[in-house]
């Protein structure tokens, strides 16, 4: 009948048709009532649907928000929620927003009965967030529609191989680690007793949240060396297979040294803030013993960070093993007499306030705790420990296994200060960069002193005054190198005229 109308009688024809269906949808909305109306198109829907799905070339896949009832949330919808809110929830014209749970930040994600597209490996494929409402069974403190919500993967069928097998690992895998990323951090410090709780369990952590701005890119250091860091610490949080396959647990241990201020504890933020990861500070000399030690690396979750700062004097562990070897090395390096008696009084100081209880940890238990048959309760992982002495430490306790990266974070370099002079006051170059320049090659300075010489000390900024506050500061450190220097040649100078003293005075004896 189509064929034989001419274009007119065909569009007067699908006018009317249109009117027709407008007139009935005005009826339908006038006369029907509102509740009833959300039934009747749930059945509508899903007849047609019904009758679409036998003819058509898609597959559909659904994710049921609840499982098992209506208690208990379904992860698969919960972390393609995560996915479809984070990755393609932009290209959508309805969206929701929800609190994440730390209630601070809103996320958006799909409104209800919204269609959206994702494409993975050149093929597309449609999310649609269904709400259905049927009469509630159950009795409800809350009369009205049981809401049932689903997400809905639509795909042609000739990708269904694709589809099943990579698409979906590949979305949950993306939403595990889209959540990991918005989570809430946590700093973990050692108590010893148990009265903290977690998760509704006793433990020997506490823990407060953990938000830190630094980040690798405000980090002082080389570029080579930070890329490096940078590679291997992804490589790391990537590698859950890899380690699998060699047979190792899956951990790694960081050892960063070097002269306090040059950003080891920084270093350990940026790594966490990099990986997600929270961190937990143990303080060794809180810890009773092994036992106590093996019940804190229990109680440890993965995707963290193990941090023993100082570890040098966190407990007498040196001295357990290398005595022999602490003492020719002090008898010929005085000042490490001086460096002895420091860290006595730090920790007769730690003793008198009560903070260093008698710990029984052994160096043993601390290199079973590392990379013994404990450390493989747990994984994904990292131990860092931090040490301004590297040559105190006890060989076993550092070697490859155990502290597979050494990492020397020292004073500041050239390039190191751009990267602060950027932080601390948006500039990339300056007339007085090259006499700086000199200046760091001559002065050994930190990059904590660097950047408090750099912070402005007038409320607007005056990029002149505080690069020349530097100049000042590192000139001054210099004279002061110089003056050192000079002091101590005449230390030994003093000490080699009393040497030939000495000598002579034996001489005129015999
Ligand atoms: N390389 C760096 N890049 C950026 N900031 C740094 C760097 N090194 C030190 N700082 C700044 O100096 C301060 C001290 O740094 P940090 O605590 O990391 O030093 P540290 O090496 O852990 O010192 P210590 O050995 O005394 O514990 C921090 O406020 C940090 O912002
Ligand atoms: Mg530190």
């Amino acid at each position: 009948m189509l064929m034989m109308m001419n274009p007119n009688e065909m569009f007067m024809q699908f006018g009317s048709v249109i009117a027709t269906i407008i007139f009935m949808k005005a009826i339908y909305e006038q006369y029907i009532p509102h509740q009833w109306r959300d039934s009747i198109n749930s059945y509508l829907y899903r007849y047609t649907e019904r009758i679409v799905k036998i003819f058509s070339p898609y597959n559909h896949i659904s994710f049921d928000e609840y499982e098992g009832g209506k208690f208990k949330r379904s992860e698969a919808y919960t972390t393609i929620e995560t996915y479809l809110s984070e990755r393609i929830s932009m290209k959508a014209r309805g969206l929701k927003a929800n609190f994440v749970k730390d209630g601070k930040s809103l996320v958006l994600g799909l409104a209800d009965n919204e269609e959206v597209t994702d494409e993975f490996q050149g093929v597309k494929v449609w999310w649609n967030s269904r709400k259905t409402s049927s009469r509630s069974q159950t009795i409800s403190f809350y009369p009205g529609n049981d809401e049932k919500r689903h997400y809905q993967l639509t795909f042609h069928s000739r990708h269904k191989k694709l589809i099943t097998e990579s698409y979906l690992t590949h979305i949950l895998d993306q939403g595990k680690e889209i959540a990991i990323r918005r989570r809430q951090r946590k700093l973990f410090t050692n108590v010893n007793d148990s009265s903290s709780s977690y998760g509704g369990k006793s433990t020997l952590w506490s823990h407060i949240e953990f938000n830190h701005p630094a980040t690798f890119d405000t980090l002082a250091m080389e570029k080579s060396k930070k890329q490096a860091i940078i590679n291997d610490i992804v490589r790391f949080s990537n590698a859950k297979d890899y380690y699998k396959k060699i047979g190792k647990p899956w951990k790694r241990g960081y050892l960063l040294y070097g002269p306090p201020g040059t950003g080891k504890s920084t270093m350990i933020v940026v790594m966490a803030n990099l990986l997600g990861y929270d961190i937990y500070d143990l303080e060794l000399t809180a810890v009773k013993d092994n036992t106590q030690l093996r019940r804190l690396l229990i109680e440890t979750s993965s995707k963290s960070i193990i941090v023993i700062e100082d570890i040098d004097c966190s407990l007498d562990l040196t001295g357990q093993r290398s005595s022999q070897m602490k003492e020719d090395k002090d008898k010929d390096n005085e000042d490490g007499k001086q460096e002895e008696e420091k860290d006595l009084v730090k920790k007769k100081m730690k003793e008198q306030l009560g903070e260093v209880k008698k710990s029984e940890v052994t160096l043993s238990g601390l290199l079973n705790f590392i990379d013994g048959i404990w450390s493989a309760c747990g994984e994904e992982r990292l131990i860092i420990f931090t040490t301004n002495y590297i040559e105190k430490l006890d060989p076993a306790l550092i070697r490859k296994g155990r502290m597979d990266v050494h990492i020397e974070l020292s004073y500041c370099s050239y390039e190191a200060f751009k990267v602060l002079a950027w932080n601390y006051l948006d500039v990339e170059s300056h007339p007085l960069f090259e006499r700086i320049k000199r200046l760091l090659e001559e002065t050994k300075m930190t990059p904590a002193d660097v950047g408090e010489n750099l912070m402005p000390k007038l409320l607007e900024l005056d990029v002149d005054a505080c690069l020349e506050n530097l100049v000042r500061a590192l000139e001054k450190a210099r004279e002061d190198d110089q003056l050192k220097v000079e002091q101590e040649e005449k230390e030994k100078l003093k000490a080699k005229v009393e040497e030939l003293e000495e000598d002579e005075n034996k001489l005129i004896l015999i």
